[in-house]
């Protein structure tokens, strides 16, 4: 069994609960809060700042120049295709790059990209794709679900987000870093699978909070700012 049919299997029913998620819901049935949207927007642009960072430093860590194309391709397509999508969202509702870009990140956010990027710059490169996993593959996984629900891609809204995710080529990007996870787990030991079993575990309870994060609105719990 390949390393991330065991991972999936462990994360399988976290996954399953975002589809139950009222945020996921709304994108699926085109009943989505606009502000909601807005939200989660704008959260994430700051979010794929640091995720594109991440996949820098696996391409800085990269023992091959091999694997050092599949990080630096990886960097390329979320700063351009992934963001662009943003971009034009943003567009559509009058809020500028200037102002997606200075978002304050909410403290889910800040604590999503933080946990990754201390896991990154302390290890080696294993811990670089455990990082990252989750993101790119439960996208997929959600854009898939949300793809198989009658006229979900022809939303005016909605539908370019489900058709970006469910996408060939956001797929390609998935496969690439199961191999890129694959590739590091060979000849570790249990207890280092583990752990790095762990993080991707850790990485999917994030992405749940995410959802949250965008369906509460929540910014800081604090109201001094
Ligand atoms: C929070 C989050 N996780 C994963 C992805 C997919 O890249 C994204 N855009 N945002």
């Amino acid at each position: 069994m390949k390393f991330t049919d065991r991972i999936f299997k462990r994360v399988e029913p976290i996954w399953k609960s975002y589809m139950d998620h009222p945020f996921i819901q709304g994108l699926g049935d085109g009943s989505l809060d606009e502000e909601k949207f807005k939200h989660w927007l704008k959260q994430d642009y700051v979010y794929l700042i640091e995720y594109a960072r991440l996949f820098s430093i696996g391409a800085a860590k990269s023992p091959d120049l091999q694997m050092m194309t599949t990080y630096a391709d990886l960097a390329y397509d979320t700063l351009h295709t992934e963001m662009d999508l943003h971009r034009s969202y943003a567009k559509q509702f009058g809020i500028t790059e200037k102002e997606l870009e200075q978002t304050e990140p909410a403290q889910t956010t800040l604590a999503y990209t933080s946990y990754m990027l201390n896991l990154a710059q302390q290890g080696g490169i294993e811990n670089v794709i455990a990082a990252i996993l989750t993101c790119t593959w439960s996208y997929r996984y959600i854009g898939l679900k949300l793809a198989e629900i009658e006229d979900s891609k022809d939303h005016p809204l909605y539908g370019e987000w489900i058709k970006m995710y469910a996408s060939q080529e956001f797929s390609s990007s998935k496969e690439d870093c199961i191999q890129l996870m694959n590739n590091v787990a060979e000849g570790k030991t249990e207890e280092e699978l583990q752990r790095l079993e762990d993080i991707v575990v850790n990485t999917s309870y994030y992405e749940y909070m995410f959802w949250e994060m965008a369906e509460k609105l929540e910014t800081w719990p604090v109201p001094v700012k």
